[in-house]
């Protein structure tokens, strides 16, 4: 997995990679302004596209004038530089940097005030500033920002936008650029992954500077970014001398008379991630839907009173999707934690129970794996007014119980027993349709009765789950149509080790 680091991690690694590789900072940020370029100019090839570039007097304005002389030197004809003078510090690099700005025929402008100019660009490179940021932005620079903000142009940031806070809380009153693109430095930044971030990071892309991946690798740190990869390496090929027994048994305790889909979703996910069998435990009048739409699936009938007398013959439990939450549900759950020897999957209307008896959490058997939307979650461990702040109370509550918390989001951040955090990039918007948790939750519970581990089922569940949502042709993908695919895209994932 990818470490993801703080600023100053990642400054100590520029730090680093200079002194090991003995090269100098100024030649740093030239590699850094000549990969950011190539990024640039793929995304905006038209070379007459009027760009203008705002420099703040630190390295990323540093980078911003280098960037300005890369665009020149390639082409570029419509550049223009504004430099923000707010103070009369500047780094070495910017200014040398600056004096070789005369090496192209570009005529820095610079802003000593708030007394703005129009800006008619159609493109502005924001360089005012990157990591280096220690304070929230107030003054002239806060009035650029918001000015830059109304402006229609595309913005296009370096390394982060001006303003942004990269790791902790994000304080959402704080003045920071709308980027349209950030094309950040070696690694993603943490908070681009936390839902607060959205009004500034709209999309990113990666520029690798070359800074030593052997430091960055060993730096401590909470944050990993699942990669297809490290999924790739989790997943087995299913043997040939295999037959249903070999792929395990999933239960799935779901549904009721107005959430019978989230059922029957949950369950097709279970059989289409490769379980050998799953059984879905429904009220009777799910009955004759289920036979008709999934017939691979077998049915236990819920009547009232209903309890289990078997459950360790499933090698995998999930409880909670379209339950339903009466006295017998409650019952009927309580028996399973207190009951199942493997790890439960909780979701949906099981996570409710749970949200009013907290002493379940003790019971659950270690390594079970709880499900929340942001709502559950909160439910769950009281009010959060950041997703930090919910993280934060995710690591701890993981800790002491021993359990697994799949926060889910557009970044999903599958919360480990010790303490690391592990990052989904995948999925899209086109997912933010109801069922789609119903079928993260069956394609956890399937890997899991697999035989994978509790902490590898999730990652592959939410990994899995948002390649399929991503890669649906369409403008929404129903969870019903994501659930057909699951066995192509595992395949695909897998490459030619699928068989
Ligand atoms: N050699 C290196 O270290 C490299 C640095 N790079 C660039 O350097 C950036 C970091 O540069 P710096 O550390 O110079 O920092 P910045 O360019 O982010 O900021 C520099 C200045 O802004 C001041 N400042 C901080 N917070 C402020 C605020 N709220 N309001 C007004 N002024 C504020 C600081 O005191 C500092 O003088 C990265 O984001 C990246 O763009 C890249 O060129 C890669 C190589
Ligand atoms: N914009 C999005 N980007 C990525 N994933 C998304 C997005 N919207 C929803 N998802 C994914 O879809 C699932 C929705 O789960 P949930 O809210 O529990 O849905 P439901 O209760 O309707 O089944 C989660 O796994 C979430 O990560
Ligand atoms: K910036």
């Amino acid at each position: 997995m990818l470490n993801l680091l703080t600023s100053t991690q990642i400054r100590q690694a520029d730090s680093h990679t200079i002194s090991k590789d003995q090269i100098s900072s100024i030649d740093l940020m030239e590699t850094a302004a000549v990969a950011f370029t190539d990024i640039f100019t793929n995304q905006y090839p038209q070379k007459s596209t009027s760009i203008s570039i705002y420099c703040g007097t630190g390295n990323n304005g540093g980078d911003g004038l280098a960037i300005a002389r890369q665009l020149k030197q390639r082409g570029y004809s419509a550049i223009s530089v504004k430099i923000a003078r707010f103070t009369d510090k500047a780094s070495p690099e910017f200014d040398a940097n600056l004096k070789r700005l005369a090496e192209v025929d570009v005529a820095p402008v610079e802003i000593k005030n708030d007394n703005f100019e129009g800006e008619n660009a159609v493109v502005v490179i924001d360089a005012l500033l990157g990591t280096g940021l220690s304070r929230p932005v107030e003054g002239y620079y806060r009035a650029l920002i918001e000015f830059l903000n109304k402006i229609p142009a595309k913005i296009v940031s370096v390394d982060i936008p001006s303003g942004f806070c990269c790791e902790d809380h994000i304080d959402p009153k704080a003045a920071v650029i709308h980027s349209d693109l950030t094309i950040t430095f070696q690694l993603p930044k943490i908070n681009f992954f936390f839902p607060e971030s959205g009004a500034a990071i709209n999309r990113f892309e990666i520029a690798d500077i070359g800074l030593d991946e052997e430091f960055l690798a060993g730096q401590d740190s909470h944050f990993k970014l699942i990669r297809r990869e490290d999924v790739q390496k989790i997943l087995r090929p299913r043997k040939q001398f295999s037959h249903k027994g070999t792929f395990g048994h999933g239960l799935i305790v779901a549904g009721s008379d107005q959430t019978m889909g989230a059922a029957l979703l949950c369950a097709e996910a279970c059989m289409q991630t490769g379980a050998g069998l799953t059984t879905a435990c429904i009220p009777p009048q799910g009955l004759a839907g289920l036979n008709a739409r999934i017939p691979e699936i077998m049915a236990i009938i819920r009547e009232r009173s209903f309890t289990f007398t078997d459950l360790e013959k499933y090698n995998a439990i999930a409880a909670g999707p379209g339950l339903g939450y009466s006295e017998e549900t409650v019952k009927l759950i309580k028996d399973m934690v207190l009951k199942s020897q493997v790890p439960l999957v909780i979701d949906a209307d099981a996570l409710n129970m749970l949200s009013q008896r907290l002493e379940w959490l003790k019971k659950l058997p270690d390594y079970s794996i709880l499900t929340p939307h942001m709502k559950e979650f909160d439910r769950l461990f009281g009010q959060h007014n950041t997703w930090w702040g919910r993280v934060e109370t995710a690591k701890k509550k993981a800790a002491e119980n021993q359990l697994i918390i799949v926060l889910k989001n557009r970044y999903t951040f599958i919360v480990m027993p010790d303490g690391k955090v592990c990052i989904n990039p995948t999925g899209s918007p086109s997912m933010s349709t109801g069922g789609m948790g119903d079928v993260l939750t069956g394609m956890i519970v399937s890997f899991l009765a697999q035989g994978y581990e509790p902490k590898d089922a999730a990652i592959l569940g939410t990994y899995i789950h948002g390649y399929c949502g991503e890669n649906y042709p369409g403008y929404i993908c129903p969870p019903s149509a994501l659930v057909k695919n699951i066995p192509i895209k595992i395949s695909e994932i897998m490459g030619e080790n699928w068989l």
